[in-house]
């Protein structure tokens, strides 16, 4: 069978996502060097996409981490909306499955065992029966992956994970999500194919999002914003984005 072009959306799309994700805290990292201060301030307006860049060592990955909840940020806190998903201060900190959001990272993280049917359907718990089927079809259909349903993820191509990581990603219709260099695994081909389809989601699902790469090119192509974080600290972005008022705010020094 052929395969469905993965710029392939169906109408009509979700409700747009309102949230923005406020970020003020600190992190003592250990780099190679000795110790350093991961210290970042920013404000991601609901629906934009930003591109964190930098340095390898520099903290991307762990301030996505501390984002989510997968780590515990030492001082400061996170908020998306109303909510605050952690405040060190105060002693809050809610766990990552609470939190609305959903990630990827560079070795999609798939499960070796699972269909990519069941891998989406995994990621919807509240969901059962016809809506919860009919959600995974909707999302595999949107990858482009409709035809490979049964499929363990050791049969799909690089591509073809990585499309069924994101639409796992977003089947719960996250307010927010986190991409950890997400292509940096793809060849060339493969890796400007998904970019075209990270925008198309980006448009279609509306949800904030912040994605690292080191590729000046792809954030360039992808991002409402570009941020770049050095040894912890947010410097000014190589590229401002065009349009100031449709920007992340501007990282405190
Ligand atoms: N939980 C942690 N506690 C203390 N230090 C950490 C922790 N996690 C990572 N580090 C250190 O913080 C530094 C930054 O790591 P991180 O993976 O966040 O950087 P990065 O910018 O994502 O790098 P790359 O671009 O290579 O992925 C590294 O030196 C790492 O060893």
């Amino acid at each position: 069978m052929l395969e469905r072009p993965s710029n392939f959306v169906p109408s009509p799309a979700p409700a747009p996502v309102t949230a923005s994700l406020s970020v003020d805290l600190t992190h003592r990292l250990q780099g190679p060097q000795g110790a350093f201060d991961l210290s970042v301030r920013l404000t991601i307006p609901a629906g934009r996409f930003v591109v964190l860049t930098g340095p390898s060592g520099a903290g991307k990955t762990t301030l996505l981490r501390l984002i989510a909840g997968l780590e515990r940020p030492a001082t400061g806190r996170v908020t998306m909306g109303t909510r605050i998903w952690s405040e060190s201060e105060a002693g809050i900190f809610a766990p990552v499955r609470t939190r609305d959001l959903g990630f990827v990272f560079q070795d999609y993280a798939l499960f070796p065992n699972m269909t990519a049917a069941a891998q989406v359907g995994f990621a919807l718990p509240g969901l059962r029966g016809k809506a919860r089927a009919g959600r995974v079809a909707e999302m595999l259909e949107i990858a482009g992956l409709a035809h490979l349903a049964r499929a363990y993820p050791a049969q799909l191509s690089g591509g073809q994970k990585q499309r069924l990581a994101l639409v796992r990603a977003l089947a719960r219709r996250p307010g927010l999500l986190l991409l950890d260099e997400p292509l940096s695994a793809l060849d060339p081909e493969t890796r400007a194919e998904l970019q075209g389809h990270l925008r198309r989601m980006h448009a279609h699902f509306g949800a904030t999002t912040m994605m690292t790469s080191h590729d000046p090119a792809e954030a360039a192509r992808l991002a409402d914003t570009v941020l770049r974080l050095e040894a912890g600290v947010l410097v000014s972005a190589p590229a401002p984005p065009p349009d100031p008022a449709h920007a992340a705010s501007p990282p405190v020094p």
